[in-house]
C-alpha cells in the first residue's frame, strides 16, 4: 500500500522532493503539502495536483510519513503545533532541517518517535538529488526502507550511522549545488569577457559541468586522473589549472566547507537553546 506523505512546508526543498517524487510516478493523491500562504499552495495544487492545506494538524490526520520542511528557525513553533496530532498517530518523522538534531526534534514533538534526519539538495527536483540520512534508535528496518524508497525516487541516498556526519553531508551535497552554480556564474562571466555571447557561454559551461559529472560518475578513474587526461603537457589546461591552484581554489573549498559544517553546529546550538 502506498504511504501517505505529508510535507509541512512547501518551499524550495519540499517542492524539489515532492516534484521529483511525482515525476518518478509517486501517486500525487498520496501527497499533502502545507504552507502559511494559501496563494503559494494554490499554485502548487495547479502545478502538481497534490493535496494542500494551511492547516498543519489536519494535514497529518492521514499521514504515514510527516516530512518537516520548514526553516530551522520556525521548527520549534511548528513542532509545538503538531505535537498532539503526531503523538496520537505516531507517523514516521523525516526532517530536512539543517542543523537541528534528532533528539531535539523528537523532544519538541513529545518523544517516543521514529525519526529520520535527512539532508537532501535541490537537484532532487530533476531526479538528480543527493541525500544523507540518519535514523534514530526507534526507526525499524521497514521505515528505513520506506525513507530510502522515497528519497531514491529523487536521487542518490547515503545513510550515515553517526549523526555528526550530517554536518559533512550538508557541506558537500546539501549546500553543494550552490558551489557549482557559483562556478557556472564565474565561467559564464569569464566566457563573456573572452568574447562569447551570454547564451553561448551559458550553454557551453552548463553542458561541460554536466558532461564532467556524468563522466566522473561512470569512469573507474579518479577525478585527479580524469583531470590529468585533459591536461596536455605544455598545453592550455595546464595553464588554467595552475592558475586555479595558485589562486587557492583547494584551500577555498576546504575553508568554505569547514565554515558550512561549523554553521550547522552553531545553528543546532542556537536553536535548541531558544526558550
Ligand atoms: N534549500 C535548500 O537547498 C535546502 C534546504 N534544506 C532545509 O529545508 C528546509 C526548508 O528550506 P527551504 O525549502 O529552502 O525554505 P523555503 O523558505 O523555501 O520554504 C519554507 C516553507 O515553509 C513554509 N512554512 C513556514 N512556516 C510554516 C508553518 N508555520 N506551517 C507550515 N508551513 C510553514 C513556508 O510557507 P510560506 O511560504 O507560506 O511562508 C514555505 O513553504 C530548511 O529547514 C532547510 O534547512 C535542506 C537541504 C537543502
Ligand atoms: O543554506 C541552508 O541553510 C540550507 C541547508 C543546506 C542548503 N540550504
Amino acid at each position: 500500500m502506498t504511504s501517505h506523505v505529508t510535507f509541512i512546508g512547501a518551499g524550495n526543498m519540499a517542492s524539489a522532493i515532492f516534484g521529483g517524487m511525482i515525476e518518478s510516478g509517486y501517486p500525487r493523491e498520496a501527497i499533502t503539502a502545507t504552507a502559511r500562504s494559501g496563494e503559494r499552495l494554490e499554485t502548487l495544487e495547479q502545478q502538481y495536483g497534490l493535496n494542500t492545506t494551511t492547516d498543519n494538524q489536519a494535514a497529518i490526520a492521514q499521514a504515514d510519513v510527516v516530512l518537516l520542511a520548514v526553516k530551522p528557525q520556525v521548527m520549534r513553533e511548528v513542532c509545538a503545533e503538531l505535537r498532539d496530532a503526531v503523538q496520537a498517530r505516531k507517523p514516521l518523522i523525516l526532517s530536512v532541517a539543517a542543523g537541528l538534531d534528532a533528539a531535539t526534534l523528537e523532544d519538541w514533538l513529545g518523544g517516543d518517535l521514529a525519526l529520520i534526519r535527512c539532508m537532501p539538495n535541490t537537484p532532487s527536483l530533476v531526479g538528480a538529488g543527493a541525500s544523507g540520512l540518519f535514523a534514530n534508535d526507534r526507526v525499524d528496518e521497514t521505515q528505513r526502507e520506506l525513507a530510502t524508497r522515497l528519497l531514491e525516487a529523487v536521487g542518490l541516498v547515503e545513510w550515515v550511522e553517526d549523526e555528526a556526519l550530517l554536518e559533512a553531508v550538508t557541506a558537500i551535497s546539501g549546500s553543494g549545488p550552490a558551489y557549482f552554480f557559483l562556478v557556472f556564474e564565474a565561467m559564464i562571466e569569464a566566457g563573456q569577457q573572452l568574447g562569447l555571447s551570454e547564451e553561448s557561454a551559458r550553454r557551453l559551461a552548463l553542458q561541460t559541468g554536466y558532461g564532467a559529472a556524468c563522466m566522473a560518475r561512470k569512469s573507474d578513474l579518479t577525478p585527479a586522473e580524469l583531470k590529468r587526461n585533459v591536461m596536455s603537457p605544455g598545453g592550455t589546461t595546464e595553464q588554467a589549472i595552475e592558475s586555479l591552484e595558485q589562486a587557492g581554489l583547494r584551500q577555498a573549498f576546504s575553508e568554505a566547507m569547514t565554515a558550512c559544517a561549523r554553521r550547522a553546529r552553531e545553528m543546532a546550538k542556537e536553536l535548541s537553546q531558544k526558550d
